[in-house]
């Protein structure tokens, strides 16, 4: 039976969010926490359209947030009494494995991937064919995706030098170039090369490149 896999994505209150990413660009509508919360939706609607998703979770206690994405029709809960990254991905687990109904398979997305393509998204899930498995970001360093082998914990270790310390549990790293899943945006520079490769429309709304 094809697996579908429930997705998790993680956001920490907008004021404490994306503190690299403050300046270096033209200030964006609705300001920083507008840019924040442009790039979680267009994150989430391209994960929605991808082949291979089941459920999306965002894990976040930001109530501004909640209600752009309450606007949206997507799924939240709060972080519970996690304090980091990793701990809220634990809880969304937690959440995903109390509602579902026979064998979940979870997977944790980054949220600050606003070129995200569904197909890419889509053929990195093939590409772990029932295997835990990640994507490295662009640096090769960082983690963009991370998924469990069906019916075993999600075990995330997000942080610094993830994709080793996911290669290190047993994780098998996903080769695709998928440029779109890799780029995660901490950094102006970041979201120049995002932008390059084309924005969601939530985004490309509040963000122009600096000309
Ligand atoms: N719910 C929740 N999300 C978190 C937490 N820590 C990090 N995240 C999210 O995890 C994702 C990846 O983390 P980072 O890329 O470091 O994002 P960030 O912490 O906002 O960026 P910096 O402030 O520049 O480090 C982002 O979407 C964060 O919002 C946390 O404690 N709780
Ligand atoms: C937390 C992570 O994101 P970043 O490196 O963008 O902070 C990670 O890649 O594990």
């Amino acid at each position: 039976m094809k697996h579908t896999v429930d997705v998790l994505l993680a956001v920490k209150p907008l004021s404490r969010a994306k503190s690299r990413l403050r300046d270096g660009y033209p200030a964006p509508v609705g300001g920083h926490a507008g840019l924040v919360t442009a790039m979680v939706l267009d994150t989430v609607t391209a994960a929605r359209r991808a082949l291979g998703v089941g459920r999306v979770l965002v894990v976040t206690d930001d109530h501004a947030l909640t209600q752009r994405l309450r606007e949206h029709g997507v799924d939240f809960v709060d972080e519970g009494t996690a304090t980091d990254l990793n701990a809220a991905l634990r809880h969304g687990e937690q959440v995903l494995r109390d509602r579902g109904r026979g064998a979940v398979i979870v997977g944790a997305l980054q949220a600050d991937l606003p070129a995200l393509r569904p197909t890419e998204l889509g053929e990195a899930l093939a590409s772990a064919a029932g295997r835990r498995a990640y994507c490295a970001d662009h640096h090769g360093v960082g983690t963009t995706l991370l998924i469990a082998a069906p019916g075993e914990p999600l075990d995330p270790r997000f942080g610094d030098a993830s994709a080793l310390a996911h290669a290190e549990s047993g994780a098998v790293e996903l080769t695709g170039s998928w440029p779109s899943l890799r780029r995660d945006v901490d950094t102006a520079e970041d979201l120049a090369a995002a932008s390059a490769l084309g924005l969601g429309e939530h985004t490309a709304a509040v963000y122009s490149p600096a000309r």
